[in-house]
């Protein structure tokens, strides 16, 4: 014969069954209430109409949270093929062509039902800040064939136009610290180191500098919450391409049939023409007088020569301010750890020397053994890399390696505190970002409120207090125990 268990006495058995509904009830309401929607986006077009070349860039993201906590990512970029729309000043019209193919991409890649409602921006940059100076006629041609192309797309055109260099700083600056999460958390703050073909720009925020001296490269925010005093500067012309030309052009004064460059190879000749070096505003008034119409580029490879080459394109002479990089332009303290992208990092990445830990004396060395290679024999060694490029490579490196070290004034000893980077978490490092972020009001000037639990977090507290609930209602039923075990049954 067996004791019949008291606890099956059908009053409990009923009252842990409706418990146990209860809680399952309590959890699957919390959990269908808080499960999170089906993700909608929504989606943003930038086209960075640089001095070499124009790259299409879309972003995205979270439909419901576009005015505060989402973060926007980079889902497609598109490099459109041609050069800078700069250089269609003669061609206008091939300017807006040269943008169909990658704004039919973009067509293919953002939803249809989103395509009305997808923000379109055009910003040119120092290639277009050139032209507009020198034929402000021909720039506005080329921006009318421009927008008039992009019309002609279902997206939400927002028009074309030139930045500043000290927007192209700061956005740039904001680009790099929202990816790296830095402004929504409060966090120190990154540098940005930006090279292009035509100018370079560089943003930081420093404890020394507050917008008193030199207000003009000041730019003051207010994210999430917090007040940012950014130090920006662009240099004109001091883009790597432009920097090449105003090398050369130090090298050109008395108008040679031959220049011996120490910044090309040994080996390396090649028949250039004096008119073409010399049409860009940046060199235009050093024309030498009667220069024959070529002159032969003859490559010399080495790296010191190079670098006092190089060092005379900085004017260092004047500056009203307690302290300046060159041209007269203030520069307050380096403070932080610095991104340094765009052809920082196309450089010094294909160089190899995108790891800084590699100490400056390390660096010098390398470049200089890289300089002093044969052309012939470094041809044969990348025979995929662009001819263009690879000739330059060495003029590029010590280019970047002078206006660090000494210009900017980066040292042995914060040198390590620079990080080559083409892009952060899937976006490509640019001033792009940060454009389409500040027009769309993405980033509030207050921290958003935020609810007090996550979703997870909601559920585990619903499940564990209603476990709770019923331990206390059967423990409730305390007095009814006795009751069930003083009779046991037989059965
Ligand atoms: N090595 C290398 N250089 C590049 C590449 N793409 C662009 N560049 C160079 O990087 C510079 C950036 O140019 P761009 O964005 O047009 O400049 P910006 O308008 O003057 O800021 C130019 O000197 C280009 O020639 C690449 O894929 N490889």
């Amino acid at each position: 014969m067996k004791e019949k268990n008291p606890w099956h006495t059908p009053v409990t058995i009923i009252i842990t069954v409706i418990g146990v509904i209860a809680i399952v009830a309590l959890v699957t309401v919390a959990v269908l209430q808080n499960r999170p929607l089906p993700q909608k986006y929504k989606y943003g077009i930038v086209l960075d109409a640089g001095s070499s070349h124009t790259a299409l860039y879309i972003y995205e993201w979270p439909a419901e949270k576009d005015n505060n906590t989402g973060r926007v990512e980079q889902t497609y970029s598109c490099k459109v093929k041609g050069p800078g729309i700069s250089s269609y000043a003669s061609a206008p019209l091939k300017a807006g062509e040269s943008l169909s193919v990658c704004m039919q991409e973009a067509k293919q890649r953002v939803p249809g039902r989103r395509h009305s409602q997808t923000p379109l921006y055009l910003g040119a940059t120092a290639g277009m800040r050139l032209l507009n100076s020198e034929n402000s006629s021909a720039s506005d041609k080329v921006f009318q064939a421009v927008e008039e192309a992009l019309q002609k797309f279902p997206f939400s055109f927002q028009g074309a136009r030139i930045l500043s260099g000290q927007e192209e700083g700061a956005f740039g600056w904001i680009t790099v610290n929202y990816l790296d999460d830095r402004l929504k958390q409060g966090l120190e703050t990154k540098g940005a180191l930006d090279l292009g073909g035509a100018s370079t720009q560089i943003s930081f925020v420093s404890d020394n500098y507050d917008g008193s001296e030199s207000p003009d490269n000041a730019v003051t925010f207010r994210l999430y919450g917090n007040d940012y005093n950014l130090y920006t500067h662009s240099f004109l012309c001091y883009g790597k391409d432009q920097a090449l030309r105003m090398t050369l052009a130090q090298q050109t004064q008395s108008g040679p049939g031959t220049i011996n460059d120490p910044c090309f190879h040994p080996g390396y000749t090649e028949s250039r023409n004096y008119s073409v070096l010399y049409d860009s505003p940046c060199v235009s008034d050093r024309k030498p007088q009667g220069p024959p119409a070529n002159f032969t580029h003859i490559g010399t490879g080495d790296f010191q020569q190079c670098q006092e080459v190089v060092k005379r394109i900085f004017n260092s002479t004047h500056c009203k301010y307690s302290q300046c990089s060159f041209n007269g332009v203030f520069q307050p303290l380096l403070q932080g750890p610095f991104g340094a992208f765009s052809a920082y990092y196309f450089v010094m990445n294909f160089l190899n020397l995108t790891d800084t830990s590699i100490p400056l004396e390390a660096v010098r060395e390398k470049l200089g053994h890289y300089c002093a290679t044969p052309w012939n024999q470094l041809k044969q060694q990348h025979p995929k890399v662009k001819l263009k490029y690879l000739s330059e490579y060495c003029f590029s490196g010590t280019y970047i390696l002078t206006l660090l070290t000494e210009v900017y004034n980066f040292t042995s000893e914060n040198y390590p505190n620079i990080k080559f980077i083409r892009e952060i978490k899937g976006s490509d490092a640019g001033w792009t970002l940060g454009y389409m972020l500040n027009l769309t009001n993405m980033i509030p000037a207050e921290a958003p409120d935020s609810p007090p639990l996550p979703h997870a977090g909601y559920v585990s507290i619903v499940t564990v207090i209603a476990i709770l609930l019923l331990v206390l209602f059967i423990l409730s039923l305390r007095p009814l125990w006795p009751l069930c075990s003083k009779r046991p049954q037989i059965v």
